[in-house]
Formats: structure tokens, C-alpha cells, sequence
């Protein structure tokens, strides 16, 4: 069974996932991390991320180990993320390992909950099960500006909300992919839920699916 979460930057979609992963005993793969090592990849060879030979180059020799790269979490990596991401040939390069991992999920786990843009209308438009996270871009950018703080960095709100606003108005307008729910998803707003409401809404939209698809 395949678990596909898609939504804008800082709804919540990861901690979701990771959670559901556990609850459900799945594989969890966080796909901004394959765009965010490739963005992350350009810097650190001094080149543009908005140039597609560099950018292609750097996807097509990704090594997995490089999704472990804690400078991933950062506010450069991930407006890189968002200008290579936007590269059709790069979107490309990316999709089988994401495929196949949806497909095959390691360690023998029944299932795959895959989080990012266009899980639900791309790389896995055949899951079972899809939701669309999202919260208002201001709760997004409280939620991320405390956890910048929380982490002891040095985090200022006007500036997370504007790299917020920047990155939605690129993911949802490029013409590859973009940020946008998939038809058949169910759409869940954050905005007034904690992560434990959000977390059992999920599992209520969930628990059906995944009983039906354990009796099959
Ligand atoms: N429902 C919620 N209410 C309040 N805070 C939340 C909620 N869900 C997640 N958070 C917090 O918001 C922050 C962003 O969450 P998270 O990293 O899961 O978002 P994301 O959508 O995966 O972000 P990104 O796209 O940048 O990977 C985290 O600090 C997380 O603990
Ligand atoms: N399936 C995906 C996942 C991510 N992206 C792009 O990567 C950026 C970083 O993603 P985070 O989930 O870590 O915030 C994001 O802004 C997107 O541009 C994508 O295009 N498709």
C-alpha cells in the first residue's frame, strides 16, 4: 500500500508522515530531501541552481548517503531545492529511485508513505491513500520560525515568512509538477489543529483504506 502526502513547506506533512509511517509499520521517504541535496550539491561546487547542466549532473550522480547531509535542513538548501526542482530534467533524473521505492519498500515493510509535491499526481498517482497537507502561510511560518529557534539558530519571523512565500509562488506555478493537490486527495488544513489532531484525522481517513487493502 502506498501512502502519498503531498503540501506546501512547513505544513506538516513531515512530522505526519513519520508518524503514520510508525503507526503503520511503512517505509517513509521525505522526497524534499532528494531536491534539497541536489540544490545543496550546486551551491557547494559554486554553481547556479537555475542551471540545468549543473543541476542534471548533480541528480544524476546523487548517492543516497548525501539525504543524511544535515545542511539539507537549511534555508539555502531549500531554496535551491525549490529552483532545481523546477528543471524538468531534473524532476526526471529523480523519479525512479522514488518510484521504486514506493513500489519495493525496504526492510520488507508491507507499504511506503512518500511526502513532497507531486507524490499524489506524479511520482505515485496510483496510492491508495492521499492527502494534501496544509496549514495558512503565516501559521507555517510561526511554526517554522519556532522550530529555527528551537534549534538554538538564529531565526527572524518577516524573513521565514517571505522565504515561505517565495518558495509556494515557485513550487505552484512552475510548469513541471507543480505544488497543487491531486484530485483524488483528501485535503487537510492544519491551521487550528496541533500535530496530534492532524495525526488523527489522518488515521480516521486512513485506517479504512489500509484494513481493505490488509484483507485483499
Ligand atoms: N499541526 C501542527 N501544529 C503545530 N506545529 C506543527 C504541526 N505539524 C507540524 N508542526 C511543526 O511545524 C514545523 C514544520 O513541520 P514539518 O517539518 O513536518 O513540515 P513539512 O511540511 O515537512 O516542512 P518542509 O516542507 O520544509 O519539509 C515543525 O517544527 C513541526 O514540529
Ligand atoms: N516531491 C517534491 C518534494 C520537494 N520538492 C521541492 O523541494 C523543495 C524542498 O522540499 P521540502 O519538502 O524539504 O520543503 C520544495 O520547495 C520543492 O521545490 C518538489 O518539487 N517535489
Amino acid at each position: 500500500m502506498i501512502i502519498a502526502i503531498d503540501g506546501p513547506a512547513a505544513s506538516g506533512k513531515g512530522t505526519l508522515a513519520r508518524r503514520l509511517a510508525e503507526y503503520f509499520d511503512f517505509a517513509y521517504l521525505d522526497t524534499g530531501k532528494l531536491y534539497r541535496a541536489v540544490g545543496l550539491g550546486v551551491l557547494r561546487i559554486g554553481g547556479d541552481p537555475e542551471d540545468e547542466d549543473q543541476a542534471l549532473d548533480v541528480a544524476q550522480n546523487l548517492d543516497p548517503a548525501q539525504l543524511d547531509d544535515p545542511d539539507l535542513k537549511g534555508d539555502d538548501a531549500a531554496q535551491a531545492a525549490s529552483k532545481v526542482a523546477a528543471i524538468q530534467s531534473v524532476r526526471a533524473a529523480l523519479l525512479d529511485f522514488q518510484k521504486t521505492l514506493a513500489a519495493h519498500p525496504p526492510g520488507g515493510k508491507a507499504g511506503a508513505i512518500l511526502d513532497g509535491r507531486d507524490i499524489g499526481t506524479v511520482v505515485c498517482p496510483e496510492a491508495e491513500a492521499k492527502l494534501f497537507v496544509t496549514a495558512s502561510v503565516e501559521e507555517r511560518a510561526n511554526r517554522r520560525h519556532k522550530e529555527l529557534l528551537d534549534r538554538g539558530e538564529t531565526s527572524i519571523y518577516e524573513r521565514v515568512l517571505a522565504d515561505l512565500k517565495e518558495r509556494d509562488a515557485r513550487d505552484s506555478s512552475r510548469a513541471v509538477a507543480p505544488l497543487k493537490p491531486a484530485d483524488d486527495a483528501t485535503v487537510i488544513d492544519t491551521s487550528q489543529m496541533n500535530a496530534d489532531e492532524a495525526f488523527d484525522k489522518a488515521v480516521e481517513i486512513i485506517q479504512p483504506i489500509y484494513s481493505a487493502s490488509a484483507r485483499d
